[in-house]
């Protein structure tokens, strides 16, 4: 039986379920070390993250010097391998998101994955955190031939864990621009790694801490 206005709630998940911010951090300063480049602090890094971890090497490489495909390539196993093996040794849920999750789950909610991380990390790093009963449908960003901003990898998440009326919850603008063209109301978190001002992601509500997040989608529905 579901007690609430959506049958299902999809999240993204850097910056949104959890702060991955430092063990990235770590994995694409480790490749850059390898390349010769100076590390990049993490506050930047925050910023460079949601289109995947090749594109985070590439902006890595960018902001350090010479960028091209061939750099790509060298780093970006150097990269993937030092993040699977530390997926989870700083990355934290973000506050109060348990039990928003719990909350949802009580009332019958579906809750599902739409991620830019590639599937397999995504999948390592919900284990790492203990989340394999939680969700039950991830998309990653090479699950379809297509990733966020499409619409695509939203609506699949979606339909995986049942399908029915259906909101994202996200923290860039990739997200609100997904949301958008799947005609999907979007939740966007103010403490995420928006590379703008959350104000300008033209998200439907904004939410400063988890606590928030059952009532933003109650005043939604
Ligand atoms: O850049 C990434 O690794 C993916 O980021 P996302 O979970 O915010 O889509
Ligand atoms: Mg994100």
């Amino acid at each position: 039986m579901i007690d609430f206005p959506f049958a299902v709630v999809a999240f993204d998940l850097d910056g949104t379920l959890a702060d991955t911010a430092p063990d990235l951090t770590a994995a694409l300063n480790h490749a850059l070390g390898r390349m010769g480049r100076p590390p990049i602090p993490a506050e930047d890094v925050r910023h460079m993250v949601g289109h995947g971890a090749r594109a985070l090497l590439q902006k890595g490489l960018s902001a350090t010097g010479e960028v091209n495909e061939a750099l790509i390539e060298e780093g970006f196993p150097i990269l993937l391998d030092y993040y699977y093996a530390h997926i989870a040794d700083h990355t934290r849920p973000f506050d109060g998101l348990e039990a928003a999750l719990d909350t949802l789950a009580a009332r019958g909610v579906k809750l599902a994955i739409c991620t830019n991380k590639l599937e397999g990390l995504s999948r390592e790093l919900v284990d790492a955190l203990g989340w394999q009963d939680r969700f039950v449908a991830l998309v990653g960003g090479d699950t379809l031939p297509v990733r966020k901003p499409d619409p695509a990898p939203l609506l699949e998440a979606i339909a995986r864990a049942g399908g029915g009326r259906a909101a994202f919850v996200g923290d860039s603008i990739t997200d609100t621009d997904t949301a958008r063209a799947a005609g999907i109301p979007c939740v966007a978190v103010t403490f995420g790694f928006s590379d703008r001002p959350v104000d300008q992601l033209g998200a439907d509500r904004l939410i400063d801490h988890f606590d928030e997040l059952v009532p933003a989608l109650l005043a939604l529905g």
